[in-house]
């Protein structure tokens, strides 16, 4: 789209629907208190409209065009928009939460995003002080531009048996590289294909023929001359994704690679120049990084369902279609129920992500500065909030985006509706950073052991509380008898302790049992897999009636009861549909992050849907070529054969 087109296309307009000013006018609270609210105070408001101004300044950030890009365009727009940022936090001095809010203003379509979201980090927590001091400044002044090459075309999940070796030679005082077989290429690292020069590779640690186990190495990728791969370096792109197609996700092949002894990240381990391993610390502590873009995945979480609920909210009080009695005016999509069950929850649970990241990231910087410290003591309880959370919020956040992607009908497949792209863009969060299935089976394993301490009556980490309050004989009714009952969240949170009270010490109850009969652990812990899996997963009503089985099969909420809450759901998303514009305005998007002529501020859905159409490369010309090449034979043909039909 020419460069006018595109600035009038984003300029807000003074024409707002009238349906959506009419709901904006009946907001019965203070949208920009709750604004401020969710940046985290009035100063951060502030300063995310600064950043807007900056980056939406710039063409780049304010590209219409992106729907209908080749590849290599979306690829080199991604590294342009990764180097303003990159310029913009050297010149501005950025921290790190200016430069995780500026990534969001820029829906992350950063291509060198690693740089930030794991190099950094991982050289800040897995180096030693003396390669802080060499490496950080060359990484933060972007001559080193990296990635955290972990997995392997043959293994992701279990990191035990990742083959990349790293050998020591003490002739030489060396590490030697090698990729030893197919499946040990490295395959999927970000900005790995032909964007960065260096990477953290993980790899087992062989010092005079012994494997001490997987450890991180600095290896330099490609000359920082001209680029091009270095001696025993294959390197290479792995191809178009379902999304994040600015990203080069890359595969790596490395043939007798050496680097020097420094090379090996020592902070948590070490090789002595004459060859000794010493090992310091816990040895997950390598594992730290991947803990911390656990807990960046619940904020990215958020971003994307708040970026959905408000799409779909908007349309749905725009879009008017069909009416409850005949020739009464169309009603507003949203006051259909069924409706409001597709979008309020993602619109709700959007608001309980905020505040559960915001609680997980207070834990995060706790634990991290007591590790910095050397105290690891709540590494384990934060290995396992961190993986729950990542799973549940990332499992939670595809469904709703699709019943958001839903709730806005035929639209809502366009391009230009912004939702399929979100879809799309969240859906690998299920699966990055740890596979839930794996991270739902490392929380059931630190919730087993609670319940083993709950038994004996050993205290209990400070989440799991419950664990000793509902098993005891005088625990409280629960106390639902109307509808009131419902909304108080007290007596939420007990149905929820109660509810997890039965379905994790059940798991934990068969666990036993089957080990007690003699299947060995494993085999055991596999047998009960579906249920150890749901004892790690669970939000409020809506969360009740979604699993209603599990409240009515454990001795929690009465038939009765069950029913008030489904009511008492219902009436609460009545409610909320008042309320959903300004609940959804709250989150302050600006157009062009949201990117979607179905979610505008201004709500001219129609003129905006025309004019993206417009930019479809097939209405460059009002003949397509392809009619030339193949239509028109077709109908000549037709023609010529229809004539001597009519002769016969
Ligand atoms: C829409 C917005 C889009 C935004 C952009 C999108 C970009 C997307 C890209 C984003 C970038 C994507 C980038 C990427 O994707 S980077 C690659 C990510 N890869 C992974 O996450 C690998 C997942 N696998 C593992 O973590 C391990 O193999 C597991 C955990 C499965 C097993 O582990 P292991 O094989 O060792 O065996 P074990 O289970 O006996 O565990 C042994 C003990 O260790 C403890 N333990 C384990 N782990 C941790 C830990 N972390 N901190 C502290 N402790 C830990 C554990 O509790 C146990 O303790 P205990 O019970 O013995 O006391
Ligand atoms: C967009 C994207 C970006 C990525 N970026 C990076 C990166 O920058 N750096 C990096 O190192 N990696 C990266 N990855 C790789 C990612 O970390 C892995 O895909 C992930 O760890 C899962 O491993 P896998 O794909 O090998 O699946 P596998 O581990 O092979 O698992 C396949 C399936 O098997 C099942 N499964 C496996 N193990 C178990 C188990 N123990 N119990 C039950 N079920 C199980 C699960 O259903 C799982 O989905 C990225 C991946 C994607 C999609």
């Amino acid at each position: 789209m020419a460069a006018a087109n595109r600035d009038a296309f984003w300029a807000p307009s003074s024409k707002v629907n009238p349906d959506l000013a009419r709901e904006r006018e009946s907001a019965t609270f203070d949208v920009r208190e709750l604004t401020h609210i969710i940046d985290g105070s009035p100063d951060r408001t502030k300063r995310r409209k600064e950043l807007e101004n900056l980056l939406y300044s710039e063409p780049v950030f304010r590209d219409v065009g992106r729907l209908s890009m080749e590849r290599d365009e979306i690829y080199e727009q991604g590294v342009l928009k990764s180097i303003k940022l990159f310029e913009w936090s050297r010149k501005y001095k950025w921290d790190d939460d200016d430069f995780e809010l500026a990534s969001r203003l820029a829906n992350h379509d950063i291509s060198m995003s690693l740089q930030h979201a794991m190099f950094i980090p991982a050289i800040e927590r897995l180096a030693s002080d003396t390669q802080k001091a060499k490496w950080l400044p060359r990484a933060l002044h972007y001559e080193m531009i990296g990635t955290y090459a972990q997995t392997e075309l043959g293994h992701g999940t279990n990191l035990m048996e990742l083959e990349t070796t790293a050998t020591f030679d003490p002739e030489r005082n060396e590490f030697i590289m090698n990729s030893p077989t197919v499946t040990s290429m490295k395959w999927w690292p970000g900005a790995l294909g032909k964007s960065s020069n260096t990477a953290i590779v993980l790899a087992q640690l062989i010092v005079k023929g012994k494997n001490h186990g997987l450890h991180p190495f600095l290896v330099p990728l490609r000359s920082m001359e001209d680029h091009t791969p270095l001696p025993g370096i294959s390197v290479g792109d792995i191809g178009p994704k379902m999304a994040l197609n600015c990203i080069d996700n890359g595969f790596l092949i490395m043939k007798n690679v050496r680097i020097p002894r420094e090379n090996m990240f020592m902070k948590n381990a070490e090789v002595t120049r004459d060859g000794r391993f010493i090992s310091r610390g816990v040895d997950k502590a390598n594992y730290a990084t991947m803990v911390l873009v656990r807990v960046k995945i619940t904020r990215w979480a958020f971003e994307s369902l708040s970026d959905g609920a408000t799409t779909a909210v908007r349309y749905s009080v725009v879009r008017r279609q069909s009416s409850l009695k005949p020739g009464e005016r169309e009603l507003q999509v949203l006051d259909y129920q069924s409706q409001q069950y597709k979008v309020l929850p993602a619109l709700a649970a959007s608001y309980a992500f905020l505040m559960t990241n915001r609680s997980l990231h207070r834990l995060y910087d706790s634990v991290h500065a007591d590790i910095m410290a050397g105290n690891t003591k709540l590494l384990a309880e934060l290995h396992c909030q961190s993986s729950a959370l990542k799973a549940y919020m990332s499992e939670v956040v595809v469904q709703l985006l699709e019943l958001c992607r839903q709730a806005c009908g035929g639209h809502g497949y366009l391009a230009s509706s912004g939702i399929g792209l979100l879809c799309a863009s969240s859906a690998p969060l299920v699966t990055v950073e740890g596979e839930n299935s794996v991270l739902y089976q490392q929380a059931a394993r630190y919730l087993m052991k609670q319940v083993a301490k709950a038994v004996v009556g050993d205290p209990v980490a400070s989440g799991f509380q419950y664990l000793l309050t509902q098993s005891s004989s005088d625990r409280p009714d629960i106390r639902i008898q109307n509808l009131a009952d419902c909304g108080n969240l007290d007596t939420l949170l007990q149905v929820y302790q109660r509810m997890a009270f039965s379905v994790v010490t059940g798991a934990a109850r068969k666990l036993q049992m089957a080990i007690e009969s003699g299947v060995e652990q494993h085999v055991a812990w596999n047998n009960n897999m579906v249920s150890l899996i749901q004892a790690a997963r669970f939000y409020a009503l809506h969360g009740i009636a979604k699993e209603a089985g599990y409240f009515l099969a454990t001795p929690t909420l009465t038939p009765d009861q069950f029913e008030l809450v489904r009511a008492a759901e219902l009436q609460a998303m009545a409610k909320v549909r008042h309320d959903a514009v300004p609940l959804v305005d709250a989150f302050d998007l600006h157009d062009i992050c949201l990117h979607s002529a179905l979610g505008c501020y201004d709500g001219n859905v129609y003129e905006r849907l025309y004019a993206l159409a417009q930019t479809s490369s097939l209405n460059k010309t009002q003949v397509h070529p392809a009619y030339y090449k193949h239509i028109r034979g077709l109908v000549k043909d037709g023609q010529k054969q229809l004539r001597q039909q009519s002769k016969l």
